[in-house]
């Protein structure tokens, strides 16, 4: 499974045959009178057609059936999966919840009908806003796939392996990997027992890698290091195979006979990668002070405001601390932009203890928040050699400038929430001296 063949390149312009049909590109235009091997083709378009070159996002896929032939589309009952920012009343308190639950028991449950939205702000039907879901899955998607017409899904997995097909291939996602699929490509996941992760989705933007400014043309996450899927097709014919979107917010399904991963050839450069969080090269200070989070995004979907994300992604790897003379944890701090924050492994350096693998805390907007007392005490009087920090653990934050509100799952339903956080920071008494 994981020795499966990948493109690379982040929003590369990319062409890819399943290798038993081997010239089924058409040569030297899109839409030729007749396509290789009898094959429909169909464009998806990722951004309007008139977007910036730069920006322009569409592909042409060589598929042994338009997806059009289909039954109508059916709404279906949602449960925890939702964008109605309304149902519970805000709640600036700083919040973190115990891991999720895995699904116990013999009940089976696919990666559809295991995501629960804990927090979000917008719509999709301006295209503006995102929603933060949590996974926890044990079942494959048997003859269903799930495509959202809203946005963008990146996944973070924590805890199990899910095997992707995509219209586009197959993609192979580990914890400490992260995978994106964008608006409109369809999707279903395979996993072999439980599996738990979280979701950001942003609707109708795309992520892009951030500027490097001094940095230079290299570091960060490096545009070689995103894998593309190649061609790959299979022929079911003759089954109820079910397609699930999501659609402003709600869930839809339509039947058809067949299943949708029949694209034999495709090219373009709008198509689901992934990424593995290990191949990011760490920028930070070599002198003093504690550098902005800010250093270590990933990927950001930027708003219409110039540097303000509707959405950053941004990691904490192992790497080296030398700073000297500073205070080197995070510092305390108020901030215009929401902080929710999930951990894949092992510890988070600000926060030793209660926030752990599979759980998450949300610092909201202006909220005060910082290194608890154990780590302020730690890290005032240790002694400032070179060491490493964070080793064999991976946090990650998805910042964003909306205010984020919660749901009733998250606040009520889950019941991970710990009421007991805000006695981290209990034991931060004065330590002022006074005028001499
Ligand atoms: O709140 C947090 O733990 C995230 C964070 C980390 C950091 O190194 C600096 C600022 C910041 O918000
Ligand atoms: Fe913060």
């Amino acid at each position: 499974m994981s020795e499966l063949q990948y493109l690379r390149g982040f929003g590369s312009e990319c062409s890819s045959e399943d290798p038993r049909c081997p010239n089924a590109l058409p040569v030297g235009q899109n839409s030729p009178q007749k396509c290789p091997y009898g094959l429909y083709a169909e464009q998806l378009s990722g951004t309007a057609f008139t977007a910036p070159r730069t920006e322009n996002k569409r592909s042409w896929l060589y598929r042994i059936r338009p997806s059009v032939g289909h039954k109508p589309f059916k709404r279906i009952e949602q449960i925890f999966l939702t964008h109605d920012w309304l149902d519970q009343a805000p709640d600036p308190n700083q919040m973190r919840w115990k891991p999720f639950d895995l699904p116990s028991g013999a009940k089976k449950i696919n990666f559809i009908e295991g995501l629960k939205t804990v927090c979000g702000a917008g719509d999709p039907k301006t295209k503006n806003g995102l929603a933060i879901h949590v996974y926890s899955c044990n079942a494959s998607m048997e003859n269903t796939a799930f495509y959202n017409a809203d946005g963008d899904f990146l996944i973070v997995p924590q805890e199990g392996w899910l095997q992707i097909k995509t219209e586009f291939g197959k993609v192979f996602l580990s914890p400490n990997e992260i995978a994106v699929i964008q608006q409109g490509i369809r999707f279903s996941i395979e996993v072999s027992g439980p599996c738990r992760g979280y979701i950001l989705e942003v609707f109708g933007r795309h992520f892009s890698l951030p500027d490097l400014g001094p940095i230079g043309a290299n570091g960060l996450a490096n545009p070689r290091d995103f894998l593309i899927p190649v061609a790959w097709y299979e022929v079911i014919e003759n089954v109820d195979y079910k397609i699930i979107s999501k659609y402003q917010g709600n869930l839809f399904v339509y039947h058809q006979d067949h299943s949708p991963f029949d694209v034999v050839a495709w090219h373009g450069n709008y198509a689901p990668f992934k990424y593995n969080l290990k191949n990011f090269m760490v920028i930070n200070s070599v002198s003093f002070d504690h550098c902005d989070p800010s250093i270590f995004t990933v990927f950001t979907c930027q708003s219409e405001k110039p540097g303000t994300a509707i959405a950053d992604f941004v990691i904490f790897p192992p790497r080296w601390s030398v700073q000297e003379h500073t205070f080197r944890p995070p510092y305390y701090h108020r901030n215009c932009m929401s902080e929710f924050m999930g951990l894949i492994l092992g510890e988070y350096e600000a926060k030793k203890g209660d926030f752990l693998p599979g759980g998450a805390t949300l610092h909201s907007i202006m909220t005060p928040h910082g290194p608890d007392f154990n780590c302020f005490t730690q890290a005032s009087v240790e002694e400032l050699n070179p060491c490493r920090v964070a080793e064999g653990t991976q946090a990650f934050m998805f910042e964003s400038c909306l205010g984020l509100a919660v749901t009733k799952w998250g606040a009520e339903t889950c019941r991970k929430l710990d009421l007991e956080y805000f006695k981290c920071w209990e034991g931060l008494k004065s330590n002022f001296t006074g005028p001499r």
